[in-house]
């Protein structure tokens, strides 16, 4: 996709004319590799060849705003109300994001108040006004040992004049939402409502996927929990299927459009011997099909391992066009329908299979974040707070190539990050399973 410099320009309500509590600290930084000013930028791009493609002079290139403190603020934090929301799938780390948030707006700007919106869009609905709680530091203080959201979450759409009559009620000057593509979109029609209503809130996105789907971020903050949650369950139908004469063991993942989780933990585990993803189609009969394939692989090694990211093969299993209550697609269940045709071919030609088939799905999404992902949860909170603060908004938080910067939000929803059959990701699994690039197509 082509992006150019306006394309990354991010909404500011107004000019910042409060001191920021961090103008002391900020005073003497500049540019070094290891922080970015904030009137400096960080590139899209880290390749020689792109970047020239541009033909244009390097600070007119596609770059972010870089994140972080300013030395002047846009509102004044002793009259500013601030609202948080979750929504849409569980994700490792939505506590953490809460809690940081909390913390930074209490300890630093010291806000006048801070309210959580219960479950999601729906605790800004106009039967849901009392489902307001005051977050402070004792609401926030142990529940990043958790997994899940204290703030609840949900799917399904809400009216966004209603949300927006909810933000005056509670008086809320910032709302921060976390949440995946389908919130992003819906905070950019709250945005919408707000822009005609000329009323002065700032909406900051903190931009959550499990799936790591979400573009313009290394990897979404609770991914490596996930994934790495996942090696777990590969690594026991591994173990199972290698006790068992003909052993199979399929471990369905999350993945609804995006086979990263997949991908992540078959690579940790680097046992599988076919990893399926939404990306690259496949196919199950004739010589090349996977069926075939399994069958050999179980003749030559007695054991097969296939890891199959939930959104995979869905052309091959009968859709009943069904919904969720957000919109998204129902899918088809991958996981079964190949444990089912595996074991009936295996048993047709007389290997009398041993199938150890899991879906871990949700026992991956709702666990805490480990370590590594607390503190980026925690670093994306420090980030949304300085973007709000300094009035920005209709703009989401990242971490793009280990930078921290502003992205506008229509850009987050715009396209979708899936693993690329022709890079070096899916290259990687290739290798690492021996499986070919197609098969059964
Ligand atoms: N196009 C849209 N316009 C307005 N609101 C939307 C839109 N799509 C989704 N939403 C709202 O955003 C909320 C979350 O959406 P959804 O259930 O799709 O999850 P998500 O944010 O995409 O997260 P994930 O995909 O990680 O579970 C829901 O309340 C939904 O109604
Ligand atoms: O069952 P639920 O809660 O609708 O969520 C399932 C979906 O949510 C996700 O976790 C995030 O989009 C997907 O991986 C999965 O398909
Ligand atoms: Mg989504």
């Amino acid at each position: 996709m082509s992006l150019a410099l306006d394309d990354l320009r991010v909404r500011s309500l107004g000019a910042c004319e409060y001191d920021s509590p961090f103008a002391e600290m900020l005073s003497t930084k500049r540019t070094s590799p290891h922080y970015v000013a904030e009137d400096d930028r960080v590139l899209v791009d880290d390749t020689v060849s792109v970047l020239l493609s541009h033909g244009v002079p390097i600070d007119q290139v596609p770059s972010f705003e870089a994140a972080g403190p300013r030395k002047k603020i846009y509102f004044d934090p002793a009259e500013t109300t601030v609202g948080i929301v979750t929504c849409g799938g569980l994700c490792p780390g939505l506590n953490d994001v809460i809690r940081g948030i909390v913390q930074e707006l209490t300890e630093h700007y010291r806000v006048k108040r801070i309210v959580g919106f219960r479950n999601g869009f729906k605790g800004l609905a106009k039967d849901a006004r009392n489902s307001v709680t005051d977050l402070t530091l004792d609401a926030v203080r142990d529940i990043n040992n958790d997994g899940g959201t204290i703030l609840g979450s949900s799917r399904g759409a809400q009216d966004p004049d209603e949300m927006v009559d909810s933000l005056l009620i509670h008086e809320v000057d910032v709302l921060f939402v976390i949440g995946g593509d389908g919130s992003m979109r819906g905070a950019m029609r709250l945005v919408e409502r707000v822009d005609e209503r000329e009323l002065d809130i700032s909406v900051v996105g903190v931009p959550k996927t499990i799936d790591n789907d979400l573009p313009y971020t290394d990897q979404s903050f609770g991914f490596q929990t996930a994934f790495a949650r996942a090696t777990d369950f590969i690594a026991s139908v591994f173990i199972e299927s290698q006790a068992a004469e003909h052993g199979v063991g399929i471990v369905k993942l999350m993945g609804r459009h995006s086979g990263f989780i997949a991908c992540y933990a078959a690579l940790s585990v680097n046992e599988a011997n076919f990893v399926l993803i939404p990306e690259v189609p496949f196919g199950l009969d004739g010589d090349d099909g996977l069926l075939c394939r399994v069958e050999n692989r179980l003749r030559e090694h007695g054991q097969v391992v296939i890891v199959v990211a939930e959104g995979a093969g869905q052309d091959l299993l009968e859709c009943d066009g069904a919904k969720d209550a957000s919109g998204n697609d129902k899918l088809g269940d991958i996981g079964l329908f190949l444990k089912d045709r595996i074991t009936d071919r295996l048993t047709e030609v007389g290997l009398a299979p041993t199938v150890r088939y899991l879906d871990p799905s949700y026992a991956i999404r709702s666990v805490a974040a480990n370590a590594y992902d607390s503190v980026y949860c925690v670093r994306l909170a420090h980030a949304a707070v300085h973007a709000a603060m300094a009035g920005r908004t209709q703009t989401v938080v990242v971490r793009w190539r280990r930078r921290f910067v502003h992205v506008p939000m229509a850009l987050i929803t715009g396209h979708r990050n899936q693993v690329d059959p022709d890079g070096d990701l899916w290259m990687s699994v290739l290798e690492a399973t021996g499986q070919p690039a197609t098969f059964g197509r």
